[in-house]
């Protein structure tokens, strides 16, 4: 059966950041992802998932100013020591939680700058993630995102990420395949599942409705589908739901439009 992670940072809007937590577990969720622990203490988001029986199956690495744009710093030259402090903050984070994935944002590519340039900070950026991770047991994770919705990202297809992954080199990175992006930048989504999954590069699964980013029975997709296929390759890792609720920050929007969970619980 899949295993099914709630994404705090997209669901359960309707609720302060700290009390998802509670809203999650009580909607049957085992494990939670979100984008960023940042503002919150460690000691205390570890507090909320040891009260909620929950795991942390996923974060992401500092991306830079998001207010201002930014969606993540590793392609960026010039700015690798704020991304290697960003790592470090990360892995505390992830020791903290006992998280074993951060997922690092590329970025957006700079304007007018040098092609080779920014793969090779990029490649250079993760394998330092990499190496500091390693030890401690964390997976670094690179997930390829469509140009709609983050337009000029660096990463979003999913050959490229897996070149990347082996150009890298390090047995600890992998590909997070949101099938949400993988749907919008390339469709023949079973097809790439079953071209990918048996690489044992895929870190993490997420998933939506396509196009509009709701529950994943709303949109053009066949998610019982895609999960019995899931099923049957051996998929054992953890699927986020990364999606905004139809009904949006209403009263009680994530629970009510959780009837596509139901059977998989
Ligand atoms: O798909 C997404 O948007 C996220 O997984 C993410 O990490 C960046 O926003
Ligand atoms: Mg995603």
């Amino acid at each position: 059966m899949p295993r099914f992670a709630a994404n705090l940072s997209m669901l359960y809007n309707d609720v302060d950041f700290l009390d998802r937590f509670a809203a999650a577990a009580r909607d049957g969720f085992q494990a939670v992802e979100y984008l960023f622990p940042y503002a919150h203490p460690a000691p205390e988001l570890a507090e909320r998932l040891r009260a909620h029986g929950l795991q942390q199956v996923l974060f992401n690495a500092p991306p830079g100013d998001w207010d201002a744009g930014e969606r993540g710093l590793a392609c960026l030259p010039g700015r690798e020591a704020e991304f290697r402090a960003g790592i470090a903050q990360a892995i505390e984070y992830a020791q903290a939680l006992q998280c074993p994935r951060i997922h690092v944002m590329a970025g957006l590519v700079p304007q007018g700058a040098d092609a080779a340039a920014v793969r090779a900070t990029y490649v250079a950026n993760v394998r330092h993630a990499a190496e500091q991770a390693a030890p401690h047991g964390i997976r670094i994770l690179l997930e390829p995102i469509n140009g709609r919705d983050m337009p000029g990202f660096f990463l979003s297809r999913q050959d490229q990420a897996h070149a990347l992954v082996a150009e890298i080199g390090a047995t600890n990175v992998q590909v997070q395949m949101d099938l949400y992006h993988c749907q919008i930048v390339e469709g023949d989504l079973a097809m790439k599942i079953r071209q990918y999954l048996p690489t044992g590069r895929v870190g993490h699964l997420q998933i939506a409705g396509v196009p509009e980013r709701h529950e994943p029975d709303v949109g053009e997709l066949n998610h019982p589908y895609l999960f019995r296929l899931l099923d049957s390759l051996g998929y054992d890792g953890w699927i986020g739901c990364e999606y905004r609720p139809a009904r949006g920050a209403a009263t009680h929007a994530t629970s009510d439009g959780l009837g596509w969970l139901k059977p998989w619980l």
